[in-house]
């Protein structure tokens, strides 16, 4: 949001705020006025000349320690924004987060801060005021949980940013927080529902997260968590709905960005599983190649690749299926409907440069032969299908190893834009 002053609305005096090529922004005061440019005596020493129109008002009370709540700024605008954001970094315990009214703003902090998260937080946060402690998402989760249990009314959180912003992650300490709240006690041999739900989080990501320019770990779908609770507040059921899946991927990759996490995994694979399914080095796949970004960093897939067979256990999904899941690399076929398509003839048709287009009637077999560039859309196509569909099947297995509760009272949704 940026609210720029008017020409006029500056003085001999006025403290400003100036864009500046190395320091990204500058402040100081007003010592000249000539016509629509000012002379500016720098904090910094420097004096600056610039276009009245390119200055930001700066509130000189702002306190060095920032402020917890946006609402206290004078000024809502770009050099206040990243002077808030400085003074948040800086402050002891208020790390990255802040309110504009109850709506918590929090900047992702690119480095793992346990000590903010951990469950002696969460003790602190249990029962407080949204705004008495430290702007926190387990606030925002407390206070969702507190009007679910007085009110009697299911409750929504809205968790929207751009791509790297931390919804991601912003979203998963919603998760722990409601999962402390709300946690099943009664049963300690078994599983929670929100444990399980947690869980099968590296199966969700790895087929449906990709690494991107912006975020090397980015979530490429929408996602709607819902958390249902009993009469007394406790997680008797969970579901994840997903929408949007980015389908253009599974068949176009731009420079620097990487396809879905499972097919660099499932070359990563141990050698029995490779040469089991046929893969190999991913620069020898189309779908993987088109991008120099095969390796990364900070992802090992190999570790990852056993870390979501592990998951996929968890969340009870049987040798059989995982095999299937396994076998997208080499036998798309697997994944259709088998009554529909003829696994041999799906086999020559995918192999083929040139694959026909055959309808079957109950007489006879139509083909008729494509071009190389119409083949290549049809394979592409059924390959976007064919990954969409198996992505649906993925989430539908894990609603039904987390449990439902069809009977819940109320439920606390948590929607990832
Ligand atoms: N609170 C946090 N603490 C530590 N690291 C964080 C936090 N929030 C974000 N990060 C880091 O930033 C990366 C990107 O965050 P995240 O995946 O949550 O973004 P996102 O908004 O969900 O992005 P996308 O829309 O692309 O999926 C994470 O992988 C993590 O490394």
């Amino acid at each position: 949001m940026a609210l720029q002053a008017a020409s006029s609305a500056f003085m001999i005096g006025s403290h400003v705020w100036l864009e500046d090529p190395s320091d990204a922004w500058v402040d100081g005061e007003v010592i000249e006025i000539n016509g629509d440019e000012i002379k500016v005596q720098c904090t910094s020493n420097k004096t600056v000349v610039a276009k009245t129109s390119t200055a930001y008002p700066k509130d000189p009370e702002f306190p060095p320690s920032g402020v917890d709540y946006m609402t206290k700024l004078a000024y809502l605008h770009e050099p206040g924004r990243n002077v808030l954001m400085l003074a948040a970094k800086c402050s002891v315990f208020n790390l990255f987060q802040t309110y504009t009214g109850s709506i918590l703003i929090a900047v992702n902090p690119f480095q793992r801060l346990p000590h903010l998260y951990d469950m002696q937080v969460m003790k602190k946060y249990n029962g407080v005021a949204l705004g008495e402690l430290s702007p926190h998402p387990f606030a925002v989760a407390d206070s969702a949980y507190r009007q679910m249990i007085n009110e009697s009314i299911s409750q929504a959180i809205l968790v929207s940013g751009e791509s790297g912003a931390g919804k991601t992650e912003s979203t998963k300490m919603l998760m722990c927080y409601l999962a402390y709240m709300g946690g099943r006690v009664d049963n300690a041999e078994e599983r929670s529902v929100e444990q399980k739900v947690l869980e099968s989080n590296p199966v969700l990501e790895g087929f449906g997260n990709a690494k991107t320019v912006r975020n090397n770990n980015s979530s490429r779908f929408g996602k709607f968590v819902e958390l249902q609770f009993d009469g007394r507040g406790r997680i008797s059921g969970a579901a994840i709905r997903t929408y949007l899946l980015e389908r253009s991927r599974v068949c176009q990759v731009s420079d620097r960005e990487r396809n879905y996490h499972c097919f660099y995994m499932l070359c990563a694979a141990p050698k029995e599983d490779v040469d089991k399914y046929k893969l190999g080095n991913p620069r020898t796949f189309h779908y993987l190649n088109q991008s120099n970004c095969i390796e990364m960093d900070a992802i090992n897939d190999a570790e990852e690749y056993l870390a979501t067979r592990k998951a996929m256990n968890v969340v009870g999904m049987s040798q059989e299926e995982q095999e299937m899941l396994s076998l997208i690399g080499e036998k798309n076929q697997t994944l259709l409907n088998p009554r529909m398509i003829n696994p041999g003839v799906m086999r020559s048709l995918l192999k083929s440069p040139y694959a026909n287009v055959f309808f079957v009637t109950r007489d006879a077999t139509i083909t008729k032969a494509l071009d190389p560039i119409a083949a290549a859309l049809s394979r592409d196509a059924l390959a976007k299908i064919v990954y969409s569909k198996l992505f649906d099947w993925l989430v539908e297995k894990i609603n039904v190893a987390i449990g439902q509760d069809m009977e819940s009272k109320f439920l606390i949704g948590v929607l990832v834009e």
